[in-house]
């Protein structure tokens, strides 16, 4: 009895001290106003949301194990004579830089472990921003308002990807020592300051004695710093603008439904931080990556063969094997569209491209208004087909980086190969546009069937006459909406007399729109234009929407409804015990 009074008193205590610094921040800070909001914020459970915080996760492990390695790692470039553990490099002269890799491989504890993990981590962080990227892309996550944020989060990728290159030329090994000979006949290749621009930053000429030093402090400070900072603005935009969601009843354009923060949102993001680290862990004690020793220290006369770079860079590796050697002299100078084309100016077209895509959208759908609902891929036929035909042209350009190994692998002639892959770049993403832009109109088509029909079930059945006909199940109300809740607007049309710009647009927003909603969907168009009245808050008056559900609540302001409303709003608005407390909160714009 007395134990629990002493308890109770400290525990009363405790809340009183907790109340007390809170008081004192909130009189600072904004923590009061801040903290609720944060506390309140809704997080959509799709779990494609996931993949940005997996990206953010890879990117903790990086920071961590990357703290961990400059504790032992030497950027110097100085030439020794080896005399470590390791047998057959005894006696070779390497730069310390090498040396001290081999070191934190052999002789540090739990060295070589922790140089796994930074690496796989580094694979993963790059994968995991791009499946990312395109999340965002299929949906239209990036149009008006978060348009800037997808020009945050495309800073990020090009960053990453600097600096995942910088850090696997720090080692000064073989294949990074290759890796920098080709940033040099990069920078070489570029007109009038090409030569100016790799003596300046190689200190000489190629590989001199600074680079690694040069690149130590960019890679460790410089571009982590930068790393950290935009992904800190990445995130204030993503609470700031609140999430997209995907559709389904009770989730509107004026609405965020998901879980709170705090505690289902902050459990499970936890569970998933210890689960990236975990697999990489995992992955880093089991799986050998960058055997730095089995390539050999630095030599610029040597190469090693089969020599594959990180996968996020062998895009342009593949460009550059699959240019045809193009060079032409003009007063006295080479310029070497070999490398120029597949090295600079293909790659700034690609981000050029994927950083205006938003804008270039906008412009052509006349899209005024701000969008929170994501797409369902099919129903955006060209943005999908597009995305389509891009992974395509990426991903010939990737193979084509490992066309040694493949031609290796298969026994097929290396020519022949480049030569398919030359043909696959031109034709593949055009043939890809197409087939997807069918695929899309053949899904909406199976889409607008299931919601006229139902689903079939396994059941057929015989008539007296003898005929079959397949049973159907109706959909489910939540279902049926989610489907049909989709919007389709139209093209946008140039008035009378218009100039040239806006005839151009309306016609790019023909090409945009045509065809982009299959027939079978025009039939329930009736439907359609309801469900999206209700989606986009236009609706609120017809409470009995034919396509929402009925239960479903819409009015923000009401929490509370009848309690015949109750169970099937439960069920459909996401307040089920089995899948945890969902919350909506109403959006600000
Ligand atoms: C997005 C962040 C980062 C990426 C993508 C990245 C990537 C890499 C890669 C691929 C390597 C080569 C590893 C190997 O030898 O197999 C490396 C090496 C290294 N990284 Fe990072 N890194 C990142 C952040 C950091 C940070 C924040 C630090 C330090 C604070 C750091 C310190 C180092 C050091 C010292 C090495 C050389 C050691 C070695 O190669 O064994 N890294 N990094
Ligand atoms: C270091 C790299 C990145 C990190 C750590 C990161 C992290 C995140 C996180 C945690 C979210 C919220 C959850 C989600 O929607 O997945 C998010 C949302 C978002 N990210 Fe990223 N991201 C990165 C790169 C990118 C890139 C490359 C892009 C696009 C080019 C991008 C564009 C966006 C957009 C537009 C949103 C808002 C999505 C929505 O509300 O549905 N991010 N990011």
């Amino acid at each position: 009895m007395k134990h629990s009074r002493v308890r109770a008193a400290r525990r009363a205590a405790l809340r009183k001290a907790a109340q007390r610094g809170f008081e004192a921040a909130d009189e600072r800070l904004p923590a009061a106003s801040g903290g609720r909001a944060l506390l309140r914020k809704a997080f959509p459970e799709h779990w494609s949301f996931l993949l940005g915080e997996l990206a953010l996760y890879s990117f903790v492990v990086l920071l961590l194990t990357g703290v961990y390695l400059t504790l032992f790692f030497d950027a110097e470039m100085t030439q020794v004579r080896y005399h470590g553990p390791y047998e057959p490099l005894r006696g070779q002269l390497m730069s310390t830089a090498y040396a001290s890799t081999l070191e934190i491989s052999f002789e540090v504890r739990g060295g070589l472990l922790i140089r796994q993990i930074h690496h796989w981590a580094a694979l993963l962080f790059a994968g995991s921003i791009g499946l990312h990227m395109l999340r965002i892309f299929f949906t239209g996550a990036f149009r008006k308002p978060r348009d800037v944020n997808w020009l945050v989060g495309m800073t990020l990728f090009v960053v990453a990807l600097a600096e995942g290159f910088s850090g696997y030329s720090l080692p000064d090994d073989l294949l990074s020592g290759t890796g920098l000979r080709i940033a040099e006949g990069v920078m070489l290749s570029i007109p009038v300051v090409g030569t100016y621009l790799a003596l300046f930053v190689f200190g000489g000429q190629f590989p001199g004695h600074e680079i690694i030093e040069r690149l130590y402090p960019l890679h460790i400070l410089l571009l982590p710093g930068l790393l950290i900072a935009l992904v800190v603005v990445h995130l204030i935009l993503v609470v700031y603008l609140q999430h997209t969601h995907f559709s389904g009843p009770g989730r509107t354009n004026k609405n965020v439904v998901g879980h709170a923060m705090v505690p289902q949102f902050a459990a499970r993001s936890t569970g998933l931080f210890f689960m990236v680290a975990g697999v990489i862990g995992l992955l880093a004690a089991v799986a050998q990556i960058n055997p730095v020793w089995d390539y050999g220290p630095y030599d610029p006369g040597k190469v090693s063969t089969a020599a594959q770079p990180d996968w996020y860079v062998g895009f342009l590796e593949g460009s550059l094997r699959l240019m045809p050697p193009f060079e032409t002299t003009l007063f006295g100078h080479t310029l070497m569209w070999n490398v120029l084309v597949p090295a600079v100016i293909l790659p700034g077209l690609m981000f050029s491209l994927l950083y205006a895509y938003p804008f270039f959208e906008r412009w052509i759908t006349g899209g005024d208004e701000t969008p929170h609902v994501c797409d369902r891929p099919r129903n955006r036929p060209v943005r999908t087909a597009l995305g389509a035909a891009g992974i395509t042209f990426y991903g010939v350009l990737l193979l084509a980086g490992g066309n040694d190994v493949i031609a290796d692998t298969f026994t097929v002639s290396l020519n022949g190969l480049t030569w398919a892959f030359r043909v696959a770049l031109v034709l593949g993403p055009p043939a890809a546009y197409l087939l997807t832009r069918r695929l899309c109109l053949s899904l909406q088509e199976r889409d607008a069937q299931r919601v006229s029909h139902g689903d079939e079930t396994s059941w057929v059945r015989q008539s007296v006459e003898g005929t079959f006909s397949a049973d159907h199940e109706q959909l489910s109300p939540s279902e049926r909406y989610r489907l049909v809740a989709q919007r389709f607007p139209g093209p946008l049309e140039a008035p009378e007399g218009a100039g040239g710009p806006r005839r151009l647009r309306a016609a790019l927003s023909h090409w945009y729109y045509r065809d982009a909603i299959s027939p079978a969907w025009r039939t329930i168009g009736h439907q359609r234009e309801r469900a999206h009245a209700a989606v986009s808050g236009a609706g609120r008056g017809s409470r009995q929407d034919v396509s929402e559900p009925r239960g479903t609540r819409r009015n923000e302001s009401s929490p509370r409804g009848s309690r015949q409303q109750g169970a099937a709003r439960r069920a459909l608005s996401g307040r089920s015990g089995r899948t945890g407390k969902r919350i909506r909160t109403p959006r600000r714009r």
